[in-house]
């Protein structure tokens, strides 16, 4: 199948420090995939070895089949936006990518083709030095789109944008990935990747804690509830109370229901003439899924070392493991 990076036990050592430990995941096309993991967890450094930019200390990740360095023109392989500031400032945005183009036999008809895909056509012949944070993320997705390239692959690409700067990325990843494409996408924002990515790999402290569905990953990690507001409350609270169903109050009239569907709800408040003004079946975001997981990384660290994590990386990466040991 064309468009699969497969990583087999890929390790990075740099002296003592293990950056990337181990990994071994596939990615597919056809969805975007998110790549997760707090701050230091060896994200940029597993993106890095992908594109032959950094070595293995040991393992193997291969595109289609091949190393990066066995691909003839890699850019129409895989197209990366890894860190937007690292072009030739002096240039304008047109020059930059014909530069590109040129030096990776890519036609020049695809420079004026991608400034039109990223929003950057008006502003084609400015100097990319005078560009925003969020247009120097643009024309570096520029470049990576250049080649026309089967795989697209992002490290954390809405950093430091605006919310439309975000919004625009986060559709043109669904997109790509709506042609058939293979999309990568780094974050250490599980919000984030819950709005984007249909596959999450995630990562701590360089090794793989989870590498699943995110719906899967949602309805494992994250609790469901049903959230009824009613100008009779305290009625409803007892009905339900009586029901055996569990319903946490949380002002506002509002009321967090465990164990019940919403049909379930509805009936029971229908049978009792209860007024609701709302009654919606609710998922914890994956963002409280993974605060959950941070929770009970406390008291796994209390096993071992009897102390808290040291650093929320440390602690966060324990809390998905010990997850993971339950079956995530
Ligand atoms: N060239 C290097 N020399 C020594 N240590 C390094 C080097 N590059 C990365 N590291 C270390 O490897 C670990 C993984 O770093 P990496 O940048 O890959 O993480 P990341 O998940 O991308 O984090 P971030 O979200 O902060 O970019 C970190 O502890 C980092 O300090």
């Amino acid at each position: 199948m064309a468009g699969m990076i497969e990583l087999t036990g890929l390790t990075k050592r740099y002296g003592e420090k293990v950056a990337v430990d181990r990994l071994t995941f596939t990615v597919r096309p056809g969805i975007v995939t998110g790549f997760l993991g707090p701050n230091g967890a060896g994200k940029s450094t597993t993106m890095r070895m992908l594109l032959g930019l950094d070595n293995p200390t040991a393992g193997d990740v291969r595109i289609d089949g091949k190393r990066y360095a066995e691909l003839k023109d890699p850019l129409k392989y895989i197209g990366a936006l890894l860190d937007a500031k690292a072009m030739h400032g002096g240039r304008s945005a047109y020059h930059h990518l014909l530069c590109l183009a040129q030096s990776n036999g890519i036609p020049r008809r695809r420079v004026s083709e991608v400034l039109e895909t990223v929003g950057l056509t008006a502003v084609a012949k400015k100097r990319a030095k005078g560009f925003s944070l969020g247009m120097g993320q643009r024309l570096g997705i520029a470049g990576a789109l250049l080649g026309d390239p089967e795989i697209l692959m992002f490290d954390e690409p809405v950093n430091g944008l605006d919310p439309e700067g975000i919004h625009w990325i986060r559709n043109l990843m669904k997109s790509l990935a709506g042609q058939g494409r293979t999309v990568f996408v780094s974050s250490h924002l599980m919000s984030e990747m819950a709005l984007t990515a249909d596959h999450l790999v995630v990562i701590g402290q360089g090794r793989l804690l989870a590498d699943t569905s995110m719906a899967d990953f949602i309805r494992e990690n994250s609790r469901s509830y049903v959230r009824l507001r009613s100008p009779q409350q305290e009625r409803l609270r007892d009905v339900l109370h009586e029901a055996g169903i569990t319903a946490v109050g949380r002002g506002d009239g509002v009321l967090e229901a465990d164990g019940a569907t919403s049909e379930q709800l509805g009936e029971l408040a229908a049978r009792h003439q209860l007024v609701l003004h709302e009654l919606s079946p609710q998922q914890a975001s994956l963002e409280e899924a993974f605060m959950q997981l941070t929770a009970g990384s406390v008291e796994y660290h209390a096993h071992t070392d009897g102390g808290v994590p040291q650093t929320p990386g440390a602690g966060w990466g324990a809390g998905v493991q010990q997850q993971k040991k339950k079956g995530v």
